[in-house]
């Protein structure tokens, strides 16, 4: 269902998804890259617009949030009228939008116990340090864990989240263990922070058909450069939008793992400072 070409028949409706996240002025991130990976997973996407960050290749200067009331209006809009087949979270900011976020996704049915698979990535901070969370969000966001289908950590978050500090890939293991604790069906630990390790295996935990718990490595490369901005969003937007196309969490996350691995792989120079990973690489060579 996942390879091959995915542009959807023209003509019909493709499946659709949906991104609750940050602006990235700078492009690299946030909603402009969750857009983009959904439309070359042939998923149509939707945004539900959280917050807009001040944001170049060297850093946030700033972020303006959206009113609490807009966000969750956004949310309901396109639910009730375009439908969704999965979606996923970014940068919430704030307590409060994450605790309307959680409270608009429970009344819709998307997210655990619901029919719509839920993606949280606990966007803290941008790659270069700067917050993109409120000091007081953190209580919310662990909460918010239990309403997901799928969380998706990198080392940093899960240190802020659980005080595990992982330092190599037993303890990934260890992290996994303890944010699945927290209450997501399922945990995807991020090894990109883990940069004295060669490789990048990523680890899934959840638990199986048979209430089994269940371990899987993501194994991948690791490419020495230092364009990864907006790898975490492009992973889980790919993951969401297998998601959408109707694959389970597992195959979901291959697919994801194997989409970020061409896109760092293909990472340009921009700016003075961090690049993007590529949202260009699936693009074919045919003229217009
Ligand atoms: N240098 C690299 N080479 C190959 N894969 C990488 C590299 N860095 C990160 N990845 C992969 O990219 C994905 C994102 O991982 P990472 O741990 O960087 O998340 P993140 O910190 O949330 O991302 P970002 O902050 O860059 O948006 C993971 O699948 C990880 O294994
Ligand atoms: C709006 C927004 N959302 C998410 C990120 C995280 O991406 P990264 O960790 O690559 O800076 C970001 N920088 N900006």
């Amino acid at each position: 269902m996942l390879t091959g070409s995915l542009r959807p028949a023209p003509g019909t409706t493709p499946a659709r998804a949906l991104t609750i996240a940050g602006s990235d002025s700078g492009g690299g991130a946030g909603v402009q890259a969750d857009l983009r990976t959904f439309q070359s997973c042939g998923v149509h996407g939707m945004s539900a617009l959280t917050a807009v960050t001040v944001q170049n290749s060297v850093g946030v200067s700033g972020f303006h949030e959206i009113p609490v009331d807009t966000v969750v209006g956004q949310i309901e809009a396109v639910v009730t009228d375009i439908g969704v087949d999965a979606a996923k979270t970014g940068m919430l900011a704030s307590a409060e939008i994450i605790r309307a976020v959680d409270d608009t996704c429970r009344r819709l049915g998307v997210g655990r116990g619901g029919r719509v698979p839920l993606v949280v990535d606990p966007v803290a901070a941008s790659m270069h340090g700067d917050p993109l969370l409120r000091d007081n969000a953190l209580d919310a966001l662990r909460e918010l864990f239990a309403r997901a289908t799928l969380v998706t950590p990198n080392l940093d978050e899960v240190r802020l989240l659980t005080g595990i500090v992982a330092r190599d890939r037993a303890g990934l293991v260890d992290a996994a263990k303890a944010v699945h604790a927290l209450g997501p069906e399922w945990v995807l630990i991020k090894a990109g922070h883990l940069v004295d390790d060669p490789d990048c295996v990523d680890v899934l935990r959840g638990v199986d058909a048979d209430g089994e718990p269940r371990l899987v490595e993501l194994p991948g490369p690791r490419f020495a450069t230092p364009h990864t901005h907006g790898g975490g969003d492009t992973l889980a937007s790919a993951i969401t939008s297998a998601l959408a196309r109707g694959a389970d969490v597992v195959d979901a996350v291959r697919f994801g793992k194997r989409y970020v691995v061409r896109a760092v792989r293909e990472s340009y120079p921009l700016g003075s400072g961090i690049g993007p990973v590529s949202g260009f690489w699936r693009l074919g060579d045919a003229p217009v």
